[in-house]
């Protein structure tokens, strides 16, 4: 077989609630190879759906922990077995699933240490974790942990401004409060608990990795600020959790070298760098390439708006988070549980099922719909907490019905008013050099993105985050590898493939939507507060 060429590379890899995803990306920031285990899929011993166990009462979600280690063994195994040079890897990095936690069982750090190259990790593993079925994010069983951490700090705007977010019932100090309270031994056992993402780095590392600040966010005890657990919080959710935690780091920071075991057993080099592995969606930041002033809008069943923030406003919604790649900057999640089930059911009561149908009502009706506004919540809405389709006409009367081409455009201008507006609630701002990048299903409809860009009056780009996760993580572990120097993280990446321009505001957009966003803001508050008197 042909020599392959030696391809120095880094890899990134994801543990996400589905599957561990690996890629390798060259130092042309090209990637050049893929590869996952799926969970329901590859692992079907453990009986998940979506890579999940749902229990009985239908609010708590865990995860097997041994089952994310043994997807690990298959990956590397698969890629040995490929012909895979690891030789060849300077460093690598990683993304878990943000908010689920990993309980480490005393002297598992021991194991760890000394791994034997001769055995998988699963078959070294199995009496390593105090916990066998992790919670993970999709938990919902934690709030009356929610509420006594809320009334610890002073209430949820107190928490929000402590930690970032108010308490969610998926975030880990809850998880970790109600793990104490209900299995007690289990926690009294437990020497280390770890996020997703720092345990997948641990077992890269031999030995537990910290958590990073941006991950750590999601956990409702890190002080976004100082960038340091809250006292009040961890006292709040279990005794002794600083020690079992470890202390935070800096998401650019280089953790440590490759265990001895991947040496050994699959021929990575010794010097090979582990940086800390993050959250997945700091991570998809990163492989976005967002940069200051910059904003994602993931356009799928859920609409999600990721953020760049210099001066954040913590409120009670949505999630600030450290940054991942600015160190003295943060980041924001705002999820719309509205989006595309619901352009989707006006597509079909409106546009006769059609998307090319929907496309000609927005290109035959004029910015600010001739000032009808429109919500669209058929199912509640988390950002805000509203349900119902509620129209107002030019007048700001309440109309029941809206003339088909109307009704469309005033689905998506309203979808993109709520963003922006809850976005500059949040603290981000317009700036001149703004680039909207638009990703998931409705980012293919040339149309919709040309709203968004009237309503932000920024230009919008259309990117592939299939990866972004994974691609995100190889860019954070080529920028590892810079670590000391001060190269800022964009100077890594500028060699990778740009966004494609997809649409620029229409001339005269700022005027009209400058006057509608404030009308926007005052009705929905009227929806939310109906009795309050209209708006003047
Ligand atoms: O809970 C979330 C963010 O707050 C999800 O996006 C998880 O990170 C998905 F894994």
């Amino acid at each position: 077989m042909a020599e392959r060429a030696a391809r120095r590379c880094c890899l990134g890899w994801d543990f996400s609630t589905q599957q561990v995803k690996v890629v390798a990306v060259d130092a042309e920031l090209n990637v050049f190879y893929e590869d996952s285990a799926h969970f329901d899929r590859d692992l079907q011993e453990f009986g998940t759906q979506g890579g999940v166990h749902v229990h009985e009462d239908g609010l708590t979600v865990t995860s097997p922990v041994l089952m994310w280690v043994q997807a690990l063994d298959i990956i590397l195994e698969r890629m040995k077995a490929s012909g895979f040079d690891f030789s060849q890897v300077l460093a690598l990095s990683g993304a878990g699933q943000q908010h689920g936690s990993v309980y480490w069982k005393a002297g598992a750090s021991q194991v760890l240490r000394s791994l034997s190259p001769d055995l998988p990790l699963h078959k070294q593993l199995q009496a390593c974790f105090s916990i066998s079925d992790s919670p993970v994010w999709m938990d919902s069983s934690t709030t009356a942990q929610c509420r006594q951490l809320e009334a610890a700090v002073g209430g949820a705007q107190a928490l929000s401004c402590l930690t970032g977010s108010r308490a969610y019932e998926r975030f880990t100090g809850n998880q970790i409060a109600k793990i104490y309270q209900q299995n007690p031994e289990a926690y009294s056992h437990t020497e280390r608990i770890s996020l997703v993402s720092s345990f997948a780095a641990s077992l890269f590392l031999g030995s537990y990795s910290p958590i990073d600040c941006s991950d750590g966010s999601g956990m409702n005890l890190l002080q976004i600020k100082d960038k340091v657990w809250s006292r009040v919080c961890l006292a709040a959710c279990a005794p002794h959790l600083e020690e079992k935690l470890g202390s935070p780091v800096p998401s650019c920071s280089v953790v440590g070298a490759i265990s001895s075991y991947y040496v050994q057993r699959y021929g990575f080099p010794p010097g090979c760098q582990v940086v800390a592995f993050t959250g997945d969606n700091p991570a998809s930041l990163a492989g976005m390439r967002l940069e200051e002033g910059d904003i994602a809008v993931s356009l799928g069943t859920s609409d999600t708006l990721f953020l760049w923030l210099q001066e954040p406003m913590p409120a009670l919604e949505g999630h600030i988070f450290c940054n991942p790649v600015g160190s003295q900057h943060y980041m924001a999640l705002l999820c719309f549980k509205n989006g595309s089930l619901m352009r989707e059911k006006i597509r079909d009561e409106s546009a006769s099922c059609s998307w090319s149908e929907f496309s000609e009502a927005l290109r035959s009706t004029e910015m600010g719909n001739g000032g009808n506004l429109g919500f669209y919540f058929d199912v509640m809405e988390i950002t805000p907490e509203i349900i119902g389709r509620h129209r107002f006409s030019a007048e700001n009367h309440k109309v029941p019905a809206f003339p088909r081409d109307v009704e469309i455009r005033a689905l998506i201008e309203g979808q993109f008013m709520a963003k922006r507006i809850h976005a500059e609630g949040l603290g981000y701002r317009v700036m001149p050099k703004t680039k909207i990048l638009a990703t998931g299903g409705a980012s293919h409809n040339r149309d919709i993105l040309q709203v968004l860009a009237d309503v932000f009056g920024a230009p919008v780009y259309v990117i592939d985050t299939a990866n972004s996760a994974c691609v995100g993580s190889a860019y954070r572990a080529f920028h590892g590898l810079a670590a000391g120097t001060d190269v800022p993280f964009s100077e890594v990446v500028k060699l990778a493939p740009p966004p494609r321009l997809a649409a620029t505001p229409t001339p005269g957009a700022s005027q009209v939507y400058e006057a509608l966003l404030p009308r926007y803001a005052k009705l929905e508050q009227r929806i939310l507060s109906p009795t309050q008197g209209p708006p003047e």
